[in-house]
């Protein structure tokens, strides 16, 4: 049997900060060409790849001369806007090498819990991959505070994860994988190879950081695999600078510790439409539009609607009844109610000359709809 990684056709791989920065002694520059020349190998398999990158804080700590973590927030959030100048840099020089463009994407919390951002966010991303662009993602730190912080990479991965559908998280560390406890505490640790993503026993076992430079630790890696498991994706802890750890992963070699997620991405998507979303307005779908999503699995085009109640906005859930108001399905809309009526029975290829824009030539994406 294929193993995850081989098997994943989209991926999220997220690299911690004491990697990024040689243990915050500066950009490591030699790891981040090799990652750079793996991921590459990687898409030339035809695999989709996001990279999640920590390190803004450190890198800019180095920069500016703070021998210690500042503790005011604005001068952690001053580090970071000036670390990420240099995370930026060396991305994209380094995968400039192997003719990949990079893009940097920076996202807060309220970004992926805001309906509208999320369809944007994952809009441009999907943007991104499919003209072959690295996207490489950090936190937005300069428009954050302590609250409403993801306050962590591996949180972040997750996130990205489950908005792309990746089907599997890659968080490339400092320890070769999970131990049975931290293995700078306790020699006799053991590195457990695989286990259940959410297997509440693991948050027992992982610790804190033990760096100073990473913020999360092992938890906060643990509490990662379970959030991308509720989108169906396994996730993978390993070392991030074992010999070619992201090449030998996708030819099947067993490396670090292996999350399963139990859930089928399929399933698990259609279970969080199904529990998170409510319905906020209705669009009435013609014969034709009926036949193709529920028996096609096609998205809903705007041509196939005669008619739209409620008011809605973009990213927002409706329902999709046939012309008897029956209910199909439930999906979420690309375009919010007053937009929708204007473009419902006419082609997508009409929509910028009545809006002006486009969001996306669907009103309804299939991978955002649910048959009921
Ligand atoms: N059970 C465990 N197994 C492995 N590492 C652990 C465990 N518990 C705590 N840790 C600590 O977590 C650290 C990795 O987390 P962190 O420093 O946040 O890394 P990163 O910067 O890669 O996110 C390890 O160096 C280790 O000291
Ligand atoms: N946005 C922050 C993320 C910090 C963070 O999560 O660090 P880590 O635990 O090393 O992944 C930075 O780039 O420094």
């Amino acid at each position: 049997m294929q193993s995850v990684i081989q098997r994943a056709k989209r991926l999220i791989i997220k690299v911690g900060s004491s990697l990024v920065t040689n243990d915050g002694k500066g950009l490591d520059a030699n790891a981040i060409a090799r990652w750079a020349e793996q991921i590459a190998q990687l898409r030339a398999l035809g695999k989709e790849v996001v990279l999640v990158s920590s390190g803004a804080v450190a890198e800019g700590m180095q920069r500016l001369g703070f021998e210690k973590r500042p503790t005011g927030i604005h001068h952690l959030q001053a580090c970071a806007a000036v670390g990420q100048m240099g995370l930026a840099q060396i991305y994209e020089t380094s995968f400039r090498k192997h003719d990949l463009h990079t893009a940097q994407v920076l996202l807060t919390h309220a970004d992926l819990a805001d309906r509208e951002r999320y369809l944007n966010a994952r809009s441009t991303l999907f943007a991104l991959l499919q003209l072959g662009v690295v996207p490489v993602i950090n936190e937005n730190d300069t428009v954050v505070t302590d609250e409403i912080k993801f306050g962590d990479n591996d949180t972040l991965g997750a996130l990205v994860a489950n908005l792309i559908e990746a089907e599997a998280l890659i968080i490339l560390t400092d320890q070769p994988g999970l131990f049975t406890a931290d293995p700078r505490k306790d020699p006799t640790a053991t590195l457990i190879s695989e286990a259940r993503a959410g297997d509440p026993s693991l948050e027992l076992i992982a610790g804190g950081t033990g760096t100073g430079i990473g913020r999360g630790g092992m938890l906060t890696k643990i509490l990662a695999a379970k959030r991308a498991a509720t989108s169906g994706a396994h996730t993978v802890i390993a070392w991030g600078r074992e010999e070619q750890v992201l090449t030998r992963l996708a030819a099947g070699e067993a490396i670090g510790t292996q999350l399963n997620a139990e859930t089928a991405q399929l399933t698990a998507r259609k279970q969080w439409m199904a529990d998170h979303l409510k319905t906020a307005g209705r669009v009435v779908l013609d014969a034709g539009a009926v036949q193709k999503l529920s028996l096609e699995g096609k998205s809903l085009l705007p041509i196939g609607v005669v008619e739209v109640s409620g008011e809605f906005g973009r990213g927002d859930v409706i329902t999709c009844v046939d012309e008897n108001g029956r209910a199909i399905a439930r999906g979420m809309s690309n375009y919010n109610s007053s937009d929708a009526r204007r473009i419902i029975r006419h082609p997508s290829s009409e929509i910028q000359a009545i809006l002006g824009f486009v969001e996306e030539p669907e009103l309804v994406h299939r991978d955002n709809l649910v048959l009921l």
